[in-house]
């Protein structure tokens, strides 16, 4: 077929365009096509029809390609819709085997009258019906959480958003609530959540999201939560290994925690935010992590010290220095294989510190941290690796190696260069000139050892 009467053919089973629509009524949108169908008398052959005549066959996306009706003495006719182009009394108009099987008595041509309505059309071939011409384009992209849909419109779009949310919450059977961003997170949220107006569906921000093999309930307008960043969480939480000692200094509902402390790490997690410590305690509940995983709701630079001389602690108190797990053994084996034991170790292996917009700021809690800790670390790879997030302007430049290294040595009260960094990751794009990156770098002995005074702890 010419790509001419491809695009027609396509026109044709659009829906129809009614720009004025301010208020979704899905009953506007329907259509008849006039067409051809191809009754097959027996019915036990639509099988062999639809493979031998597939080139005169009606492919239209959501439209079934057999349709049974009942005649008036109640028996089921099979039909086989065909292509725009068939005439039922044309043969002319027809492939050799179609026209050989109408010759043979195996299918009869007739009329048929298609009747299309809103359901046979997506979002985006409504969406196209209604939004004025000359936008840049559909707005298709939202995140989801759980039930909830989360769309960021940008001002074009606006005048739209309650029809663009009505259509999206009918096209997504697994969507029952759309929001729409109002203002940008940067602009001064420390939680790093944001207002946002509920557009469709029921009012109902407790989601439950999967992530990781691991379960998240929240309230999304409480607490932040990028489901953007599943690759990203993954990706640190499979450095730790078991046994280790994490600190996760701005926690949020726990995506590197919760999975961290399932593979058996000792997870230290912390968030400022009231509302994401309390999901935070129910994740370690619902995940059954608890023997692994100590939440706090703390500043983050009084958590770093504060953890690190927690975790000693904890390490050299005989009640609280082990974890016992149960050993799976053979079936019904007697007695039951003896409980593993895992031994708390002294210090963390890992911190991460995912603020992007300030979280380099933080590092100066590592100045000092480790004083007293001399008999303990007693080799650089007991210092942990830290994971800071940082936003630098995009696009990339050469240069942003070395200005995120210049940003960290200022907190850090000490030179690091590109060559101290164990990786730098770059971990998207946020907006046109904002670049989102986790910094990677084992914490210096003479910035963890450093002669200054502590005076916050937990
Ligand atoms: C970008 S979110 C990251 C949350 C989580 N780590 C994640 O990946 O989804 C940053 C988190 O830092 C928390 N936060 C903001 N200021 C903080 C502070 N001073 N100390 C600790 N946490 C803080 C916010 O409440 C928010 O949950």
């Amino acid at each position: 077929m010419q790509n001419s009467s491809r695009d027609e053919m396509s026109r044709l089973f659009l829906p129809p365009i009614n720009r004025a629509m301010r208020k979704l009524d899905p009953s506007f949108f329907q259509k008849t096509i006039p067409l051809t169908a191809a009754h097959v008398l027996d019915g036990r052959n639509i099988p062999r029809v639809m493979k031998e005549c597939a080139k005169d066959l009606l492919r239209v996306p959501r439209l079934r390609g057999v349709i049974t009706q009942k005649d008036d003495a109640g028996t089921e006719r099979k039909l086989l819709l065909l292509k725009p182009e068939v005439k039922h009394d044309d043969l002319s108009t027809v492939q050799p085997k179609t026209r050989e099987f109408v010759e043979e008595k195996i299918i009869g041509l007739e009329p048929y009258n298609l009747h299309m309505k809103y359901e046979n059309w997506n979002y985006e071939e409504i969406m196209n019906s209604i939004l004025p011409e000359g936008l840049d384009e559909i707005p298709c992209a939202f995140t989801q959480a759980g039930h909830l849909a989360h769309l960021n419109l940008r001002e074009q779009y606006l005048p739209y958003k309650h029809l663009i949310a009505a259509v999206l919450l009918d096209k997504n059977p697994n969507i029952s609530t759309v929001v729409n961003k109002i203002e940008d997170v940067g602009t001064g949220s420390v939680y790093r959540t944001f207002p946002m107006e509920l557009l469709a569906g029921k009012d109902d921000m407790n989601v439950e999201v999967r992530e990781s093999g691991c379960v998240f309930r929240f309230d999304f307008a409480k607490v932040y939560w990028n489901s953007r960043l599943g690759n990203e969480h993954e990706r640190i939480f499979k450095q730790f290994k078991p046994g280790e000692a994490v600190a996760d200094v701005m926690a949020g509902v726990g995506p590197f925690a919760i999975p961290g402390a399932k593979q058996r790490v000792f997870v230290y997690a912390n968030d400022l935010n009231p509302e994401s410590y309390k999901s935070l305690v129910d994740n370690i509940k619902i995940n059954k992590v608890s023997q692994f995983l100590t939440p706090h709701n703390l500043d983050g630079a009084n958590f770093i010290r504060g953890s690190i001389r927690a975790l000693l602690s904890r390490s050299q108190n005989p009640l609280t220095n082990k974890v016992s797990i149960p050993t799976p053994g053979k079936r019904g084996q007697k007695p039951p294989p003896p409980p593993t034991v895992i031994p708390v170790p002294p210090v963390f292996s890992h911190f991460v510190m995912n603020l992007p917009a300030s979280a380099t700021a933080f590092l100066g809690a590592f100045r000092g941290a480790y004083r007293g800790f001399e008999g303990v670390v007693t080799g650089r790879e007991m210092l942990p690796m830290i994971h800071v997030y940082t936003f630098h302007k995009a696009p990339v430049t050469e240069n942003a190696a070395g200005e995120i290294c210049a940003d960290i040595s200022r907190y850090l009260g000490h030179k690091m260069g590109e060559g101290d960094l164990e990786n730098l990751e770059n971990v998207r794009l946020v907006a046109p000139n904002k670049t989102y990156y986790c910094v990677s770098f084992r914490l210096p002995a003479t910035v963890a050892f450093e002669d200054i005074q502590d005076t916050q702890g937990i």
